[in-house]
């Protein structure tokens, strides 16, 4: 295995006319990283990793990949990818599409251990555009994995696949990290990158807003939530008033606040002479964070 960095960006930009895609990114990631890239719509995940695997090319900056390029890391047969977009071929079976994959890669796996690994055996003499959403996923996955890869670079991998062929596509993608690969997801599965990442990116304008574990980008959100009921008649005003809130949440008699001082806005809550009951704090989510996180970075902007 590699040492140093597998995937280097030093100040990297890109533009599209006059959308900065990625504005000035500097990321090292390390070997044997699990690595979830979270950003909302149009927030240059996929530039990014276009730029990594060499698809693009920055405008200012470098993309390094094991210390040289991204051409030369994918002509090693360092690099498994599991792109969005790009149709698979028409007209050839799944085990025949996985074979060329196999035969192409400098060193690639035996196709029947990649097609099972893809849970695609039982389809492999299926043509390739007859396949459903999900089975079509598992395909590209086979493909990303057909050699002996260093990293493996999935743009959201598990859009389209059954909460089963998710759970089993996360099993494998664990494999292949704990025999030393570092993994690159984008996703918009946040519950994912919680469950399955190691290190959390989170983009947003082509800027890198977090970068930790998620309890790290947890606790860089800074609010925790505080739920309640409350008996009769209920008086918003007071409530929206209550210190610290970044948000409320009124639904008949349930009261739901993000607060960034929970013991404060509770204790103002008793001073208000009502009686909550079910009261519970806890801290947000890697969602609510994520979500937190991105909305102070929109108001900022504003
Ligand atoms: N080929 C292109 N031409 C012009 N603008 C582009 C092009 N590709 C991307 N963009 C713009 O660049 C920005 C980043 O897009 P990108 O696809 O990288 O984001 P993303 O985070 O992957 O989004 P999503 O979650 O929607 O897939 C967006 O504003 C997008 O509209």
């Amino acid at each position: 295995m590699t040492t140093g960095s597998v995937v280097a960006f030093d100040q990297v930009t890109k533009t599209y006319g006059d959308v900065r895609a990625v504005d000035g990114l500097t990321l090292a990631l390390h070997p044997g990283e699990t690595v979830a890239l979270l950003g909302p719509n149009g927030a240059g995940k996929s530039t990014t990793l276009d730029l990594l695997l060499g698809l693009k090319h920055a405008d200012s900056g470098t993309v390094r990949l094991f210390g040289g390029s991204p051409r030369e890391a994918i002509v090693a047969g360092r690099v498994g990818a599991m792109l969005q977009s790009g149709g698979l071929m028409d007209e050839v079976t799944v085990g025949e599409l996985v074979k060329l994959a196999c035969d192409l890669h400098p060193k690639p796996f035996r196709v029947t251990d990649v097609l099972a690994r893809a849970g695609v055996s039982q389809i492999a003499d299926r043509k390739v555009n007859k396949l459903s959403g999900g089975q079509e996923q598992r395909v590209r996955f086979a493909l990303a994995t057909a050699g002996d890869t260093d990293l493996i670079v999935l743009d959201e991998p598990t859009t389209g696949m059954d909460v089963t062929t998710r759970h089993a596509f996360w099993a494998t993608m664990r494999e292949q990290a704990d025999q030393g690969r570092t993994v690159l997801f984008a996703t918009h599965y946040l519950e994912e990158a919680d469950a399955i990442a190691d290190r959390v990116l989170v983009l947003h304008r082509g800027r890198l807003l977090a970068d930790g574990t998620a309890a790290e980008i947890k606790a860089k959100a800074g609010a925790r939530r505080v739920s309640f009921d409350l008996e009769g008649p209920i008086d918003e005003a007071p409530l929206r008033a209550l210190p610290f809130l970044t948000s409320v949440d009124i639904s008949g008699h349930t009261i739901r606040i993000q607060s960034t001082d929970a013991d404060a806005t509770v204790h103002a809550l008793y001073g208000l002479g009502v009686f909550p009951r079910n009261l519970e704090v806890a801290g947000l989510g890697l969602e609510q964070a994520f979500v937190a996180i991105t909305a102070a970075e929109e108001s900022k902007s504003k």
